[in-house]
């Protein structure tokens, strides 16, 4: 077993920040995911400027997801169509578990990151009865190997920088490259050198027929906020590899349409926050906690975004992406080739 970098560590640790962040936002009622808790071995209670940060992302890629999943696929003649999640770097992401409860089960739900997180997570899943019932009938699960797989649930070991190991993901999880497959990586590929990354959106391209790739990571890393926030990771030992690749939303979405992409659209979190997110929901997070950084909080959502990039030749899932209903100005963006 090769040995694990300082670096890759650090990156892995992101992971359980995010978790502690998400345990954060449960407990004090911005999000409900019953699942979380048993991810996290000590709760810290997040400020409130970072309770709403991820609340602001919770609320975009589940909007997403359930865009997605909801979508009617049309009849073709042939076998029915069936959607597929494919989730890199997914962490101890709940999304599956939360699926279930819901009665929304795509047909294949794929988690991928490197063994050690993997292993970390089948582990956890194998100690928590809850978490077991939702993997329907006699789940296999290799704790050394860090591998679930179950009837609809997959949990594998891969490093996103060899795509041979991507490759044997794809093959081992019986994804199929004609079924809608939606692709997410949450935060992920910013940690990787810009040519790896722009070779797994590639991959990704190349394997699936008809998809969307949504990705949520930073931008803006030339001013102020966006040294600052670059020194950060950088003295936690995981830097933003590829944050000067995509400074800016137009170059997030040119790496989607450079890469096989047929049209892409990306936002800033502070308009999403603000055009995307439910006004009414908004509204109630924002009674939950006394917030008074107006001003830093504008400044860190436009240093974030989601991005994605579609492939539906077919016409699947023509709505899928941010909504159109309320936006102003120009801020909604989208290349269509
Ligand atoms: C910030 S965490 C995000 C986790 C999850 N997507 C979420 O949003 O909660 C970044 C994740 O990417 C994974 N990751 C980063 N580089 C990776 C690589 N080369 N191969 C596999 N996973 C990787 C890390 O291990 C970590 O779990």
């Amino acid at each position: 077993m090769a040995k694990t970098s300082g670096s890759e560590q650090a990156v892995q640790a992101t992971n359980d920040d995010a978790t502690i962040s998400k345990l954060s936002c449960v407990k004090k009622g911005y999000i409900s995911d019953d699942f979380v808790q048993f991810f996290v071995r000590r709760p810290i209670k997040r400020s409130p400027i970072i309770n709403r940060g991820y609340y602001a992302r919770w609320a975009v890629m589940r909007q997403l997801l359930f865009q997605f999943l909801d979508a009617d696929l049309p009849a073709f003649n042939g076998p029915p169509l069936q959607k597929q999640i494919l989730s890199l770097g997914a962490g101890f992401d709940t999304s599956f578990f939360q699926l279930v409860k819901e009665g929304r089960i795509p047909h294949i739900f794929v988690e991928v990151d490197f063994s050690e997180v993997t292993r970390k997570k089948a582990m956890l899943i194998a100690a928590k009865e809850l978490l077991l019932t939702k993997l329907g009938l006699e789940p296999k699960i290799s704790i050394v190997e860090g591998e679930i797989i179950s009837e609809h649930y997959r949990l594998l070991p891969a490093d996103l920088r060899d795509l041979k190991d991507l490759d044997r993901v794809f093959l081992q999880a019986t994804l199929d490259p004609k079924q809608p497959t939606l692709i997410i990586a949450e935060c992920v590929l910013i940690y990787l050198e810009p040519h790896v990354s722009r070779a797994v959106v590639k991959w990704a391209a190349d394997k699936f027929e008809t998809a969307a790739f949504v990705i949520y990571e930073q931008i803006h890393p030339n001013d102020a906020f966006g040294q600052q926030m670059l020194r950060n990771l950088e003295s936690r030992g995981c830097p933003l590899l590829g944050l000067h690749d995509t400074p800016t939303l137009e170059s997030k979405e040119k790496r989607f349409t450079e890469l096989g992409w047929q049209s892409a659209a990306a936002l800033d979190m502070d308009s999403i926050y603000n055009q995307q997110v439910d006004p009414l929901d908004r509204r109630r997070i924002e009674q939950l906690e006394i917030f008074d950084e107006f001003e830093e909080w504008n400044i860190m959502q436009e240093h974030y975004c989601v991005a994605y990039g579609v492939k539906d030749k077919n016409g699947i899932f023509p709505k899928f992406g941010f909504n159109h209903r309320e936006h102003s100005g120009s801020s909604q963006r989208s290349i269509v080739l």
